[in-house]
């Protein structure tokens, strides 16, 4: 008898922790269940936020050019989206819903030295170099405290920038909202701007050849804001200091995309922008379209054969070489005498010709960005076309095939690996 309930009483124990974990695996996998859509809830409700399309790899597709650069610390991943590298994810900075970091203030701190690697000042504060621990270098632009845009507004900003990659362009990699301090960070471009190659004594003047492939970097940054990105962005401040080359020499278009409260030119109310390269229609409309960057884009042009400021007399001198210029001859009078007559004198004209079209005080007259790409990418074809015919008339048919057939390009100076990697743009 007292056997049989001591069965009974382990029977009953062992039925009861059975039950209680039966009832717990019930439990958790109910919870699980319930999280999962959660989850899955939360990242598109992130990706739900802004009414835009998530335009980054896929359009830069679409512009067919938007390989990231040396100079960037991002690399895309198999599927196209954009990743951080390693290093990146070691550390405690956040990654928004576009791929974008937030840096923390202390790290920034660290990187730039407390705040003293300036590298220059623009009108929304100063940027400096930053060196972080994980290798990667990058440029820092601290905007001024004095500007009225509050948190969300900021926040609104940098999901939008994120949005926007091109290899043509100085792409937003981070942000840092501490201690009242707005900070964007971008791919650092190690040679510096446009403006300092053409004004500056301490670079060697660039090439006719490379000023070409440059302006045609520049329009295809501008086409992919045209056209390519959704909703589409006007640059509203073209100019050889906002232009910036990178290691290789690739130009890249910045300061894009930036709310302009803060640029409201000095010497004209409600004028934003730089004098210079300002569309005269805009400064009689107050209308900024896609037609006054293509302006803008004109005078870059004119900026890269001259050598000389817009904001001194650019454009009295090219319209003083207009009237004696023809048809496609004659603009070589205003060459950058730096050059020292090395330039193509086919192409100078046909690129001045075209420059002078995007600077049409009528708007409709001027071409479209994509216009811009397709000239200067038949000018750089026909280039090329015209050194590989250059280059088979001059070796004996049996090294030109050896070379064709293995694609030897070693010994090439570092502007014939430019040339080669031209080629391979073009191709695209
Ligand atoms: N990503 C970057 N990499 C390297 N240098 C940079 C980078 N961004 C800006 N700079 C340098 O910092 C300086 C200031 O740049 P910023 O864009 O703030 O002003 P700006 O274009 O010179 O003038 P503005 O703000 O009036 O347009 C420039 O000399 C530029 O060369």
């Amino acid at each position: 008898m007292e056997g049989e309930s001591f069965g009974l009483i382990v029977g009953i124990s062992l039925g009861l922790v059975i039950g209680v974990l039966l009832a717990m695996a019930a439990f958790l996998c109910f919870r699980y269940h319930r999280q999962k859509p959660q989850i899955l809830n939360s990242v598109s409700s992130r990706s739900a936020t802004l009414p835009i399309r998530e335009n980054g790899p896929d359009a830069c597709n679409i512009m067919s050019d938007s390989t990231l650069g040396p100079d960037s610390p991002m690399k895309s991943s198999s599927n196209g989206r954009s990743v951080w590298l390693a290093g990146f994810s070691k550390r405690s900075n956040v990654i928004s819903a576009s791929g974008i970091l937030e840096y923390s203030y202390r790290d920034l701190q660290k990187a730039t030295c407390n705040f003293t690697n300036l590298i220059g000042q623009g009108a929304f504060g100063p940027v400096y170099k930053a060196q972080m621990s994980t290798g990667e270098t990058v440029a820092v632009k601290v905007l001024a405290t004095d500007s009225k845009q509050g948190q969300k507004e900021f926040h609104t900003e940098v999901m939008l920038l994120g949005r926007l990659h091109h290899r043509n362009l100085v792409n937003l990699v981070g942000y840092c909202a501490e201690k009242g301090q707005h900070m964007l960070i971008y791919v650092y471009m190690s040679k510096g701007s446009l403006a300092s190659h053409l004004y500056s004594n301490k670079y060697e003047p660039l090439s006719w050849d490379l000023r070409v492939y440059i302006a045609l970097d520049v329009a295809r940054g501008l086409e992919y804001l045209h056209d390519g990105a959704v909703p589409c962005v006007i640059h509203r401040d073209i100019k050889s200091s906002n232009i910036l080359l990178d290691q290789s020499m690739r130009a890249r278009v910045a300061d894009f995309g930036l709310s302009r409260e803060e640029m409201v030119n000095k010497h004209a109310a409600n004028i934003r922008g730089t004098f210079g390269y300002l569309d005269p229609e805009y400064i009689s409309t107050k209308t900024f379209t896609k037609k006054s960057d293509v302006y803008g884009v004109g005078v870059l042009l004119f900026e890269l054969i001259a050598a000389r400021n817009p904001q001194q007399d650019l454009m009295e001198y090219v319209e003083l070489a207009a009237m004696n210029a023809e048809e496609k001859v004659g603009w070589e009078e205003i060459v950058d005498s730096r050059l020292d007559g090395r330039f193509d004198l086919q192409e100078v004209n046909e690129v001045a010709v075209f420059a002078y079209k995007c600077v049409s005080r009528a708007p409709r007259k001027r071409p479209n960005m994509r216009d811009v790409v397709q000239v200067l990418t038949r000018v750089v074809k026909a280039r090329h076309s015209r050194k590989r015919q250059k280059k088979s008339s001059l070796l004996p048919p049996t090294v030109e095939s050896s070379v064709e057939q293995t694609g030897d390009r070693s010994g090439l100076s570092e502007n014939h690996r430019r040339d080669n990697s031209m080629d391979s743009t073009l191709e695209d």
